[in-house]
């Protein structure tokens, strides 16, 4: 059985059209299953980031803010990551965490939403921050907080309805949520749909203009590989934009900053999103990693993503004992996103077992095994090696 999963491994390694990218990563012989946790580093990042301490700091200090493009960096790295998120360009700007940008986005949809509606509704399954500050978002502008599970958002919609806080991916199962027939269903109700990105960027098409997306939020660490604590998005669409009225309103989204004066005029477009001074080494670190991207088609690292998790279910199938392990993960191709998370007894011990052996993904307490599939730089032969490992550690315990 290992010879024939082994076999067919090396066939779809041979066969796939992203398998060069992975040399652009600084790997080693382990099985990184993690990139949907903190992506892994391109290999001529850090000559970047040296030149931007040596040079433009070191050397050219105050001036690069012009000479070396750092103020105008949060839209113009925005606008590299559009096309992957599927947004035309001017419509997001980077900077600040994913949980400052949910803070932004959910106040700011309620702001943008009809007059007199007092509801936001939020994914009930959600990554934690984008609860807790729905929550006090919801707290702050005067708005009940409704969590509801993503598909029984349809019914849960009403005239009260002001704001919607959906994940596109879930980030414990791995599930993907329909973002065209949820935001339109949304939009039916009047409401104002805001998406969290932070599982899909970078791992399957998204669509945001195509499906009429009001505002998205998303991380650069996972899928974007920009490093850890790399900034986040915010992506406001530019129908929004004039009326787009931030929570919070720094300086550097002023439409003259440097005049300095006490009255806030907001800036026109994207920047209209920004808060304070960019983070600019992990900014550029993250500029410098999205060149990792240049050629690549998101349609084909969705085709890949799928042939990954497919064949990783198939082996885990062929490998493990039965009964051991349960996929949580959705088997349909339009519910799965670009991971597969099993459901395990032992999970903390198991999976300490798989890094020992070179397999790397994560445990979500308490009993969940998860493994992110990077395709730009995940194998075949890697998710036969996993799978194999977790067969072995399996059938030990
Ligand atoms: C769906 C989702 N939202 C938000 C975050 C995190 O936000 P932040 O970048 O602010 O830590 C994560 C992961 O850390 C996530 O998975
Ligand atoms: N952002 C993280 C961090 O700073 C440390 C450890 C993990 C993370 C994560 O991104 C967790 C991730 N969002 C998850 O899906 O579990």
């Amino acid at each position: 059985m290992s010879e024939s999963f082994a076999a067919r491994a090396a066939a779809l390694d041979a066969a796939d059209p992203l398998a060069d990218r992975r040399k652009l990563f600084t790997l080693d012989d382990t099985v990184y299953l993690d990139g949907n946790s903190l992506g892994a580093l391109p290999a001529h990042v850090p000559a970047r980031v040296q030149e931007v301490l040596t040079r433009e700091w070191g050397e050219l200090r105050i001036r690069s803010w012009d000479e070396s493009g750092w103020w105008t960096a949060p839209e113009r790295i925005g606008d590299r990551i559009a096309p992957l998120v599927g947004a035309a360009a001017g419509q997001i700007v980077v900077g600040d965490s994913t949980s400052v940008n949910v803070f932004k986005a959910v106040v700011a949809a309620t702001r943008l939403a009809p007059e007199g509606r007092d509801e936001i509704l939020v994914d009930a399954t959600t990554f934690p921050t984008d609860g807790y500050i729905a929550e006090s978002a919801a707290r702050i502008t005067g708005h009940r907080l409704v969590p509801v599970a993503p598909a029984e958002v349809p019914g849960a919609l009403g005239p009260r309805t002001a704001a919607v806080l959906l994940n596109h991916v879930d980030y414990r199962t791995g599930r993907l949520h329909d973002l065209p027939g949820l935001t339109a269903a949304v939009h039916e109700a009047g409401a104002i749909a805001v998406w969290d990105l932070c599982h899909s960027a970078g791992a399957l098409p998204v669509g945001l203009d195509a499906h009429g997306v009001d505002l998205a939020v998303g991380c650069t660490y996972k899928y974007l590989n920009g490093g850890p604590g790399s900034p986040a998005y915010l992506y406001v669409a530019e129908r929004h934009q004039a009326a787009f009225d931030s929570p919070l309103p720094g300086w550097t989204s002023h439409a003259d900053p440097f005049g300095m004066t006490p009255e806030y005029t907001p800036a026109d477009g994207a920047v209209r999103g920004r808060v304070g001074t960019p983070d600019i080494l992990s900014m550029l670190a993250l500029e410098a990693s999205l060149d990792v991207w240049d050629g690549v088609f998101i349609d084909e690292v969705r085709a890949k993503s799928l042939a990954l998790t497919d064949f990783f279910l198939e082996c885990v199938a062929g490998y493990v004992p039965e009964g051991r392990v349960t996929s949580v993960t959705p088997a349909a191709h339009v519910e799965r996103g670009s991971q597969v998370a099993l459901r395990c007894e032992d999970a903390k011990q198991v999976m300490s077992a798989l890094i020992a052996r070179g397999v790397v993904g994560d445990l979500r307490r308490p009993d969940v095994l998860r493994f992110g599939f990077t395709p730009l730089y995940v194998g075949f032969a890697d998710v036969e090696r996993a799978a194999r490992v977790l067969g072995e550690v399996l059938a030990q315990r």
